[in-house]
């Protein structure tokens, strides 16, 4: 949560955690996107991102989800199902997590909890299938992040391995996308490939200056916050495959 709202803050958004369906009602019809991040997923969280989904669905406003370890357990898995039948706009997660709700299976002997034991390359099929049977944009992150609608593919190939040793960074990213979405919910697919590039660039930017992992995470929240157009459309690498 704390990566995820410095994300947003950095990016010029304005982001508000909150958990309880009590407030949902009052709180989801004024913002201008929803994230749903299942990573500490507890029984008694669950019903309250299924208020929240259905009230984003009934304004309008999109919702973007993040199916942290959706393939370890069968209650993340049933979750995530779940909240993919309430519509998100868009689902972005690693190359396993894409794979568990593709197959919509768990326990598998390749997935380990949160981080992924595939390569992103592995599982664009899945996206794509994913993509066309949720209606969902689907991305999946890794070395190089795949965006699909289920028929157009595109490839993001910024960012740097370091980024994965530090937690939370897909969470980030996936906040980042639901930001994005927000500016122009009609183009999901272009808002999910943009803020992942510029995800990656802040990335690379910020390595840098970094020595490792503690400090990669600060710069790149600097550099995010830095980040001008001229340097976004000089380092962006986007292509549609
Ligand atoms: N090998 C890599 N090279 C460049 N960028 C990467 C690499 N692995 C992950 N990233 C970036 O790190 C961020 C988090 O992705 P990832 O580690 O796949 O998500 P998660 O934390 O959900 O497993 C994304 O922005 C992704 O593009
Ligand atoms: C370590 C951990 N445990 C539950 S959620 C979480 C963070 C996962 O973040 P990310 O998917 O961005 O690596
Ligand atoms: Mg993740």
């Amino acid at each position: 949560m704390d990566l995820a709202a410095n994300t947003l803050l950095s990016a010029g958004a304005s982001p508000a955690m909150l958990h309880s369906s009590i407030e949902s009602p009052d709180f989801t019809p004024h913002v201008h996107a929803l994230y749903i991040n299942v990573g500490t997923l507890s029984d008694n969280w669950l019903p309250a991102m299924k208020v929240a989904a259905e009230l984003a669905s009934r304004f309008n406003k999109p919702w973007i989800l993040d199916p942290v370890a959706a393939g370890a357990s069968g209650f993340r898995l049933k979750a995530c199902l779940e909240l993919i039948s309430l519509k998100p706009s868009v689902i972005r997660g690693n190359a396993s997590e894409i794979i568990a709700l593709a197959n919509a299976s768990f326990g598998s002997s390749s997935t380990k909890g949160v981080d992924s034991s595939h390569d992103s390359t592995d599982a664009v099929e899945a996206a794509k299938s994913l993509a066309n049977s949720s209606g969902a944009v689907v991305a999946v992150s890794g070395a190089v992040d795949f965006v699909t609608d289920g028929n157009r593919v595109v490839g993001v190939r910024n960012g740097v391995p370091m980024m994965q040793k530090i937690t939370a960074t897909g969470c980030a990213v996936t906040a980042l996308i639901a930001a994005f979405a927000a500016v122009d919910p009609s183009h999901a697919l272009e808002a999910t490939a943009s803020a992942l590039a510029v995800f990656g660039v802040a990335g690379e930017i910020g390595m840098e200056k970094a020595a490792g992992p503690a400090s990669l995470r600060m710069h790149l929240i600097d550099s995010l916050h830095g980040l001008d157009l001229t340097t976004v459309i000089s380092r962006v690498k986007i292509d549609t495959l």
